[in-house]
């Protein structure tokens, strides 16, 4: 039995006689509990913080069982205690007994407890190590959590899009992916094609526990690629509307993207790089490398709706954007709806009222196209800094093919700080909508990624459709870009 009292920051245990420590660490459903051992000791003045609580339940005489994550660097353990908690003036009169509700409120302050969920586990992901992943570290942490989870391993590409299109989804909160990005793009695709998307949008929540090679939800909206501690912040976090994208073309239905598109130096280097799979991640950053040492460039015309037109608007943007608390106005079927596709591509020689193409000076000699919504699409690569989850716009970022090639190494050199906006050759604007219109000589092949799937070389059109993603986020805000403090 362990002796502990509430403080500011967490369960502080007081004296230890003994703790229970469940199955080594990785059991966790509640009548696999029945292994629990009784040997280790908690040493005394151990501060286990609220948000670390995923459980609390009533023992024998008053004390309370309580399940929580310890964890430290790449240490991951979950562990439960027996101990009698007293309150402070945060739950109760100093000395009371703090009820097992009182604790339950304290550790489950920013979310619900216990909830339903589908996980999807794609096998393949990362290298086939996503199963391996989910025992290990995610199916502990919401087991210990008491979450009802269905599972379903992905046994096909396009199962989760399948399975989300006809899945009762009144049964469930949310959805966690453990994978890559593939599948919450799928998850997010079959939601989008039910005859209850709106429903169905504002009902579950989209999250990543990181098991694949691409991660960039997990690290933009959790800030970890740990499986285990994204889990314990997709349950404690907070839920936030986020926006998403709506590419349309003409050969293919629209498609909902929540992370990026991409044209040029980053597209070849991504999709046209896979055959040097067995090279691992390296390969991105060669095929990168190759490409700007050649020089090359992918023309194109981009027209766009714009919100900002230069940096400083760009910074502005961001300052007034970033302490807002994001869209409460409830969702309807106008907002999945794309404003400019009619079932066909606009014309080009009739822009749409409020639409520009950018200057063809830049975009006939372009290397690099990328628009995204998220700030980190790998780690280290602070992609889009002044990405924000509910600000209505596509962060668009182009890089003139004209430089130097030090100017553009050096600014490809910065991505790890999202530096690499500020150099003269890049272009980061806002734009509610665009446009991209690839003009490669004849002959020439090429690619366009949607959310790193490879997608068929043609026009497109992407939209914003603000805060129609149900997504969790650490403190409702995307991981820190280092945005803010360089704009000061
Ligand atoms: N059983 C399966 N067999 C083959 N492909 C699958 C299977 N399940 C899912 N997929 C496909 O695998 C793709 C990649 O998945 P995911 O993003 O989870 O992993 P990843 O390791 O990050 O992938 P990548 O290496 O492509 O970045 C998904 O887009 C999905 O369509």
């Amino acid at each position: 039995m362990v002796l502990a009292k509430i403080t500011d920051h967490g369960l502080l245990t007081d004296q230890t006689v003994r703790d229970r420590d469940i199955d080594g660490g990785f059991c966790c459903s509640p009548s696999e509990q029945a292994g629990k051992t009784y040997s280790e000791e908690l040493s005394s003045g151990t501060l286990i913080p609220f948000k670390n609580i995923v459980w609390v339940e009533r023992a024998l005489n008053e004390s309370m069982e309580i399940t929580y994550v310890e964890q430290q660097d790449s240490h991951f353990k979950v562990r439960t205690i027996v101990a009698d908690v007293t309150g402070s003036q945060r739950s109760n009169e100093p000395g009371s007994k703090c009820s097992v509700s009182q604790l339950m409120a304290l550790a489950y302050a920013n979310s619900e407890p216990k909830k339903s969920v589908i996980v999807f586990v794609n096998p393949h992901s990362g290298k086939g190590k996503a199963i391996h992943l989910y025992k290990h570290y995610v199916k502990p942490v919401l087991s210990a959590a008491r979450y009802h989870v269905e599972l379903v391993k992905t046994e096909y590409s396009g199962h989760a899009t399948e399975y989300m299109k006809y899945v009762d989804i009144d049964k469930y909160d949310g959805v966690i992916c453990a994978s890559g990005d593939g599948i919450p793009h799928e998850v997010l695709n079959g939601i989008y094609s039910r005859e209850d998307r709106v429903k169905a949008f504002q009902k579950l929540f989209i999250a990543q526990t990181p098991c694949g090679s691409g991660n960039a939800m997990a690290l933009s909206c959790l800030g970890t690629l740990k499986p285990g501690l994204a889990t314990l912040e997709i349950i404690k976090g907070h839920t936030v509307r986020s926006d998403l994208m709506l590419v349309c073309s003409k050969s293919s239905s629209p498609r909902i993207s929540f992370l990026s598109q991409t044209y040029g130096i980053i597209a070849e280097a991504d999709i046209g790089t896979e055959w040097m799979r067995f090279i691992g991640k390296i390969r991105f950053d060669i095929g990168v490398l190759i490409n700007i040492l050649r020089r090359k460039q992918f023309p194109c015309r981009v027209a766009v709706k714009r919100i900002t037109s230069d940096k400083k608007e760009l910074s502005e943007h961001y300052k007034s954007q970033y302490q807002q608390h994001g869209v409460t106005k409830p969702l309807d079927e106008d907002a999945l709806k794309p404003k400019y596709f009619d079932g066909q591509l606009f014309d080009d020689d009739r822009l749409p009222a409020g639409w520009e193409w950018l200057d063809d000076n830049v975009t006939q000699n372009l290397s690099i196209f990328y628009t995204g919504k998220l700030p980190y699409i790998a780690k280290d690569v602070d992609f889009f800094p002044a990405a924000l989850p509910n600000d209505g716009a596509i962060d668009l970022v182009l890089f003139d093919g004209r430089a130097q090639v030090w100017r553009s190494a050096h600014s490809l050199l910065q991505l790890d700080k999202g530096l690499h906006v500020w150099h003269d050759h890049v272009d980061h604007l806002k734009v509610e909508s665009l446009k991209l219109v690839p003009m490669l000589e004849k002959g020439r092949t090429s690619y366009i990624s949607v959310d790193g799937e490879n997608f068929p070389v043609e026009t497109i059109q992407v939209e914003v459709l603000p805060g129609v993603m149900k997504t969790v986020m650490n403190d409702g805000r995307y991981t820190d870009s280092g945005f803010l403090a360089h704009i000061g």
